[in-house]
């Protein structure tokens, strides 16, 4: 049987993509892990499987689920530069009712607005403040916000360069705080209305975008600034995104760009397990 496979990024958050309307392909972890692999794989930082929600039996008004799974093989619930980079495959490929539709992912139902600029505006839900907590790098603490996208984040305000960060290492944290794990992000401020970030995900390492981060940390910086409501760039290694939000619901926008399409070949899959 042959595989297609795409390969994408958004911001350089990249993916590999596989349609599978019928939900057939065993896609197990150890199948995620080798895909993702940049030495043994194709490389990637996660797996969108593109699946019928039907075809997972789920509930969802979206006629196709975002089936997210981390590079480690883990699932998340919700990846936002994963679903832009979703939006645009089922608009380029005639598959959505529209430029406007809804897409299922484990963190439920997400309206997407595919731009005539193949720019993508992704209705993210709540963002919602769940306390403070610290990260930990190189020895150093990290007072943070914690914020939950659908995903766990931990957004740390940094006063000095994020660049200087070494983040080759996982960063600690307070595991019971965060029992599944958590996502943390660095931010500097950049003035008003614009952020940098970095940030080590959970499930894959240091990426150079993450799109659930980018609205975690705008919605941390507002809070500390006593509201819920607001506009701001956030620039990554990657590029550059834009969050707005409004009583704590966000959208989340910024480019995709596809990068290959091809076979996977089964002799390669077969062992993969
Ligand atoms: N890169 C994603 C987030 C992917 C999931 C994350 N690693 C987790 O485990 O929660 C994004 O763009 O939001």
């Amino acid at each position: 049987m042959a595989i297609e496979f795409l390969k994408g990024h958004g911001t350089q958050n990249d993916f590999v993509l596989l349609p599978d309307p019928d939900g057939r392909l065993e896609l197990t972890p150890a199948r995620v892990a080798a895909l993702c692999d940049r030495q043994r794989g194709l490389g990637a930082d996660g797996v969108l499987r593109v699946v019928r929600s039907t075809a997972l039996g789920l509930a969802s008004d979206g006629e196709w689920f975002m089936d997210y799974h981390n590079a480690d093989g883990s699932f998340a619930e919700m990846c936002g530069n994963g679903m832009r980079v979703f939006a645009r495959y089922l608009a380029d490929r005639g598959l959505s009712t529209g430029p406007e539709f809804v897409v299922g992912s484990r963190a439920g139902d997400k309206r997407v607005l595919v731009h005539p600029d193949g720019t993508v505006t992704v209705h993210m839900g709540q963002a919602s403040i769940n306390g403070a907590s610290v990260a930990i790098v190189d020895g150093q603490n990290f007072s943070g916000v914690a914020v939950d996208v659908g995903n766990p984040h931990l957004v740390s305000i940094v006063d000095h360069d994020v660049a200087e960060l070494d983040l080759h290492e996982q960063p600690r944290y307070d595991e019971d705080f965060f029992p599944e794990g958590v996502n943390l992000e660095f931010v500097n401020p950049l003035g008003e209305g614009a952020l940098r970030m970095r940030v080590y995900e959970r499930g894959v390492g240091e990426t150079r975008s993450c799109g659930t981060g980018t609205v975690a940390a705008v919605a941390a910086a507002l809070h500390l600034g006593g509201t819920d409501t607001g506009e701001s760039t956030v620039d990554i290694p990657g590029g550059r995104v834009t969050v707005s939000m409004k009583r704590g619901e966000a959208t989340l926008t910024g480019p995709v760009e596809f990068v290959a399409r091809g076979e996977l070949l089964d002799a390669w899959w077969d062992v993969q397990k």
